[in-house]
């Protein structure tokens, strides 16, 4: 009897490269009985979705507008929309069915915070997340430009990319797997963001795949 297959949901917020190559991996061996059941984007226009829409994947795009159009734009104000936005975010993937085993950050700009984490860990469903950097070094956004500054200034001879498990603390989380990426001398950042990006595209399939590797259907 064949096994029943590993659901995804993948968190967008842009281009959605990364997404493409987990729903063109879904499936093959080399993300073998696998299916992406649902996208979500922060961002309305996020490119990913219309990737996600011609792979016949349904798709959310989550607001965070309508969450802060609720309270008082204070930093109180702002801090219990993004309260109430991850515990809908957990809500609505948790009632998705099939519920996920796994949820995977592919580009998602948007800090998780234990609204959202605690809620899906209880419900034992991972999270992970794809960085352009290396464990311990450049966490948070913009990270390859961070790097590519320091090959400058600093003289740093490589950068990398992980995927790692999601938690409270942005990418701070157990690395699943790791590739370092050198730092050319005179490379434009517009290179080696597309040497990045190509490890990127492989290496969220490899992450995903080796995530799925320790779940028991
Ligand atoms: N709790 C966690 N949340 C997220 C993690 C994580 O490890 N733990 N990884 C990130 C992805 N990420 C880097 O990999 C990242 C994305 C965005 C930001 C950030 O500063 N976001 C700002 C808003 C930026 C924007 O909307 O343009 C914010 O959320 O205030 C940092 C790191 C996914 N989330
Ligand atoms: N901190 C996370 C982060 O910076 N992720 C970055 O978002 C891009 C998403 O591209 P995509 O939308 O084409 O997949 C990725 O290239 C990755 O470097």
């Amino acid at each position: 009897m064949s096994q029943s297959p590993y659901n995804l949901v993948v968190l967008i917020s842009g281009n959605g490269s990364n997404l493409q190559a987990l729903i063109d991996a879904s499936g093959t061996p080399a993300l073998p009985n696998t299916r992406i059941t649902h996208v979500i984007s922060n961002r309305k226009a996020a490119y990913g979705l219309e990737r996600a829409a011609k792979a016949s994947i349904p798709t959310t795009y989550h607001n965070l507008v309508p969450f802060k159009r609720k309270h008082p734009q204070t930093e109180a104000g702002t801090t219990a929309a993004r309260t109430e936005y991850d515990a809908s975010l957990a809500a609505l993937i948790l009632g998705l069915e099939p519920r996920p085993d796994v949820i995977v950050c592919a580009g998602w700009m948007h800090i998780l915070t234990p609204d959202f984490l605690n809620p899906i860990a209880a419900a034992g469903v991972k999270v992970i997340n794809l960085h352009p950097a290396l464990p311990g070094e450049f966490a948070g956004a913009g990270a390859i430009e961070r790097a590519w500054e320091a090959g400058r200034s600093e003289g740093l001879k490589r950068t990398g990319v992980m995927i790692h498990e999601v938690i409270a603390e942005v990418d701070a989380g157990e690395a699943i797997v790791t590739r370092e990426v050198e730092l050319r001398e005179g490379e434009s950042l517009d290179e080696l963001e597309t040497r990045i990006h190509e490890v990127e595209h492989g290496l969220i399939v490899e992450g995903t795949r080796r995530t799925l590797e320790g779940i028991k259907k």
